[in-house]
């Protein structure tokens, strides 16, 4: 059964004078991995922030889980949505085992309950907790301190999880291995809603359930995959789509 969870009806956002997103309506479902894709500036920062409130709509309404978002306490409202973003922010001076349990610690969590949400979402996202709960984010890679960029925000179980180019800055092969990771930590939890922004048309393709492809603030495919290749909806969506088969060009090129 289909639930939506995120609902935009008519949403136009301005900063200043400038309209950055006109009309922007779409749903989302419960336990939905949707993708949003898109050129840069084309506003998919701005809608991940009228999710979690950061941002608010000039005109048209939000609805989360049927709620207007103008109705919600915000604070609450983020404690149901983890957000995962690329430069991760972890705590220098705290270890990592802290570092996942900062918003634990503000909802006066008891001490055992952290320690047994730690070592479960440590082993979730695959680092050893007897290795890693007490070494600090300066002893990590920059692919483990993005696992624990994703273990923190799963922290307190919230319903809807937030991704802002997460991988933008590893390399090839620790971005497609996190990629694996994360279509796989979906599927182990039910119900969870994920939305994840990325420039990347491959990665798009590869989590998304669903595809949202934006361009200068406007939606202009909202579809499965294989919909979006095999029938792209409009000239933006085919030249994107184009952009990967000129990548292999060149790439047989340099290898002639
Ligand atoms: N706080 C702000 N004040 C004014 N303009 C802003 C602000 N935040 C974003 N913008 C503008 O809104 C537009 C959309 O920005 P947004 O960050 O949503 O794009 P994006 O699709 O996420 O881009 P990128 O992929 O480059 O991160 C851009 O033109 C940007 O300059």
């Amino acid at each position: 059964m289909t639930e939506p969870v995120i609902q935009f009806k008519n949403v136009q956002k301005r900063f200043g004078k400038n309209t950055i997103i006109p009309d922007l309506s779409f749903t989302i479902n419960r336990g939905e991995f949707v993708t949003i894709l898109g050129s840069s500036g084309s506003g998919k920062t701005t809608t991940l922030k009228m999710v979690n409130g950061l941002w608010k709509a000039n005109a048209g309404e939000i609805l989360i889980s049927g709620h207007k978002i103008s109705s919600l306490d915000l604070v609450k409202l983020r404690r149901h949505i983890g957000y995962v973003v690329q430069q991760i922010g972890l705590f220098p001076h705290m270890t990592i085992a802290e570092n996942i349990a900062v918003v634990s610690k503000m909802l006066h969590w008891d001490q055992e309950k952290i320690e047994q949400r730690v070592t479960e979402l440590l082993n979730l996202v695959q680092l050893d907790p007897q290795k890693y709960a007490k070494r600090y984010p300066n002893q990590l890679s920059g692919g483990q301190q993005q696992r624990i960029g994703v273990a923190r925000a799963l922290a307190v179980n919230p319903s809807f999880v937030l991704f802002d180019e997460p991988f933008g800055a590893l390399d090839a092969l620790t971005r497609i291995e996190l990629q694996k990771e994360i279509k796989r930590i979906h599927e182990s939890l039910a119900d969870k809603t994920f939305m994840f922004v990325t420039h990347d048309i491959n990665e798009a393709l590869f989590l998304g359930q669903r595809v949202m492809v934006m361009h200068e603030g406007r939606l202009e495919q909202f579809a499965t995959p294989e919909e979006i290749v095999t029938r792209p909806a409009t000239p933006f969506v085919r030249k994107l789509l184009g952009t990967v088969q000129q990548n292999q060009n060149l790439w047989g090129r340099s290898h002639d």
